[in-house]
């Protein structure tokens, strides 16, 4: 337990740092750069990473204590309020990073920075959640969702951020790179076969809820690389894909009708690369549109264990569509959904090929 003293000086310290300007890189800063990962660049990335990660730690910390509603009281909230500033310290504490022995120690200290943090968001999740419980459900209080929901983006955004940067230092030391990978950059990320993974996993996720699952098929030019994050791109494809084999699978659950497959299809603009999921899984009414890509509304009936043991199910908390937008509009990509009630929905996913957009920074 911090003494008061302590306490408030750290409190002075996160509200300057939170206060200072926050910088920015682009995807392609982030490849150009890695791509000589010498010791002299290591130290250069941690020097960086040593002043840029506070300020946007301390930024999160001072958004966490004003939240609407008492949010910020919520016991789950103060529990991630304290996860940034035990981060916050450690790294504002870090002496200099001068030499190499100082990268490597800093390296580690980061990296168990990422961990601490690994379940931010079911546990702002169950934070939302027991306080829409208290307000008797989301209706008791509309203007107060779109508040809720703006800071959950910007926190969001800024959390995918941080642990780019983070995950990005750390990768950089994997001494033997496969080709073309820098970091966690695969200068020649194959999109298909992100795709068929990430249909796979999808699939399974869905075998082991309703013991079958619908085809999913992919068309697009098989050796068509660009570079992407892989781990970002997997993550957004599968989100996507759950979410129309779900559809399908419970429209087609008890008809005579074989389900229809889902089909992904991939595009290699000049500018995007655009990736579309097709279902015909009944669609969304329009009424409902507005609603998807909030963090407090799902169809979901049962959410997941709080505590996190039920592990992947179909459908969550909400999550799936707000967050793989963020993850796309992170490189300067987006996301957009299309139903035709009555009969599917197609999702658009765009990313940006070009690469030079820079981080939005919340
Ligand atoms: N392809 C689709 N067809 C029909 N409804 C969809 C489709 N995609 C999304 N939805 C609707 O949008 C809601 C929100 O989707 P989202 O992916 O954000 O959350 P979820 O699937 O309920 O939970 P999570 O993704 O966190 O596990 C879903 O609950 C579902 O009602």
């Amino acid at each position: 337990m911090a003494s008061e003293p302590v306490a408030r000086a750290v409190a002075e310290e996160v509200a300057r740092w939170g206060g200072m300007r926050q910088t920015g890189v682009s995807l392609r800063y982030m490849t150009e750069f890695g791509a000589r990962p010498t010791e002299r660049n290591l130290l250069l990335s941690a020097q960086f990473l040593h002043k840029e990660l506070p300020i946007r730690i301390a930024r999160r910390a001072l958004d966490l204590d004003s939240l609407p509603f008492g949010l910020s009281h919520k016991p789950a909230v103060l529990k991630v309020r304290d996860w940034y500033l035990d981060s916050f310290r450690d790294i504002r504490y870090f002496p200099e990073v001068s030499n190499q022995d100082d990268e490597l120690a800093f390296t580690q200290m980061i990296k168990m920075i990422r961990v601490r943090h690994t379940n931010v968001v079911p546990t702002m999740a169950l934070g939302v959640q027991q306080l829409k419980k208290d307000l008797g459900g989301t209706k008791a209080f509309p203007s107060g969702i779109n508040e809720i929901h703006q800071f959950l983006d910007r926190f969001y955004m800024s959390r995918i951020g941080i642990r780019m940067l983070i995950g990005q230092h750390v990768a950089l030391h994997d001494p033997d790179p496969e080709p073309g990978v820098i970091g966690l950059i695969n200068t020649r990320l194959s999109p298909m076969l992100v795709a068929r993974l990430a249909s796979e996993d999808a699939r399974a996720i869905c075998m082991r809820e309703y013991g079958s699952a619908p085809d999913v098929n992919i068309y697009g030019h098989p050796d068509f690389t660009f570079p992407y994050v892989t781990i970002h791109l997997h993550l957004m494809m599968f989100e996507l894909v759950k979410n129309s084999l779900r559809a399908v699978q419970e429209r087609f659950m008890n008809s005579d009708k074989h389900a229809p497959p889902v089909r992904i299809i991939v595009a290699d603009g000049a500018e995007d690369v655009t990736i579309k999921i097709s279902d015909e899984g009944g669609g969304i009414p329009r009424s409902g549109l507005p609603r998807i890509f909030t963090y407090l509304y799902s169809t979901a009936e049962h959410p997941p264990d709080l505590d996190g043991h039920n592990g992947v199910t179909m459908a969550g908390y909400g999550y799936g569509l707000p967050i793989s937008r963020l993850y796309a509009r992170y490189f300067g990509g987006d996301l957009q959904i299309i139903s035709m009630e009555g009969y599917g929905t197609d999702a658009y996913l765009h990313l940006s090929r070009l690469g030079d957009s820079e981080e939005p920074l919340p």
